[in-house]
């Protein structure tokens, strides 16, 4: 095993190698009084998958939902900060929302395929993005969404079949498939495998290290193994703050925080 020091050495290398796609400056959300995030500074590296982790009610998914402005959805939230997305403010009032949550697309919790068939729930983001000029074109990247997703050979000779009638790990790709259809640039994820058996649960993992070559991804997890596992990038939370961020590895084996490594010793959370 590579001992830790030149894990240490290697971290910030491969994370300097990495332009950043998304810059968050001291985010900070109120959900009416209460204070969820307390000034949140993080950079998101290009086509590299980052972890948050920390103990339940921390702010992770407070936190993933400001990038793509999901916290608008909350008429009580109310977000501070600055957030760019490749330079350009993701909060700036004339900036299309509909058209940001295609280019940072979400995977939530619990698969959630809207009820129609396989072949319309990835077709649906393209056509009302008007994606396609013709029905050759649709049929494309309906394909080419299912095959990135794996998920092609085992649903393509059963596109009209409805979407909810796949297994629960089948309904996730299915649901990864429906938010690469509309080409986005990152790819928020929210404990996408909290629903899935451990074999579901590899597939979809598997599938994440896949996509990070073409996507950005940042991905909350409650499996410490999970972010070891996937992530190059971790950032640990702690009642709304920023505990720690690093490489992966370097979180796991030697972590700065005493937070972090009591979080990751199993000591709470
Ligand atoms: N819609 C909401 N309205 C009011 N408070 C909220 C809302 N969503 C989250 N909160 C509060 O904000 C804090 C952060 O919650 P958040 O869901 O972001 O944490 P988390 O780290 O993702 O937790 P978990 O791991 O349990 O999902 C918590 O105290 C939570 O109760």
């Amino acid at each position: 095993m590579e001992n830790i020091q030149a894990t240490l050495n290697r971290g910030p290398a491969v994370q300097a190698a990495k332009p950043i796609k998304m810059k968050t400056k001291d985010v900070t959300v109120h959900y009416g009084a209460k204070q969820a995030l307390n000034g949140v500074t993080l950079n998101i590296p290009e086509n590299q998958v980052t972890a948050l982790i920390g103990p339940s009610g921390c702010g992770k998914s407070t936190y993933l939902r400001c990038l793509n402005r999901m916290n608008d959805t909350i008429d009580i939230a109310k977000v501070g900060g600055e957030i760019l997305l490749d330079g350009e403010d993701v909060y700036d009032p004339d900036i299309d929302v509909v058209e940001l949550r295609a280019r940072v697309g979400m995977v939530f919790q619990k698969p959630n395929p809207f009820p129609k068939s396989i072949f319309d729930n990835v077709a649906y983001g393209p056509k009302i993005h008007g994606l396609a000029r013709s029905k050759q074109e649709l049929d494309e990247i309906v394909h080419t969404s299912l095959r990135r997703a794996g998920l092609y050979k085992e649903v393509h000779d059963r596109l009209d079949e409805p979407g909810t009638g796949l297994s629960g790990g089948q309904q996730q790709r299915l649901c990864i498939a429906r938010a690469i259809a509309v080409s986005p640039e990152v790819i928020l994820m929210d404990e996408p495998c909290s629903a899935l058996d451990p074999i579901a649960t590899a597939t979809v993992e598997e599938l994440i290290d896949e996509l990070r070559e073409n996507y950005t991804i940042v991905i909350v997890t409650h499996s410490m193994q999970q972010a070891a596992r996937v992530s190059q990038l971790t950032a640990m939370f702690h009642l709304g703050d920023l505990a720690e961020v690093g490489p992966t590895e370097k979180m796991f084996s030697n972590p700065d925080d005493k937070r972090t490594q009591d979080y990751i010793t199993g000591r709470f959370g």
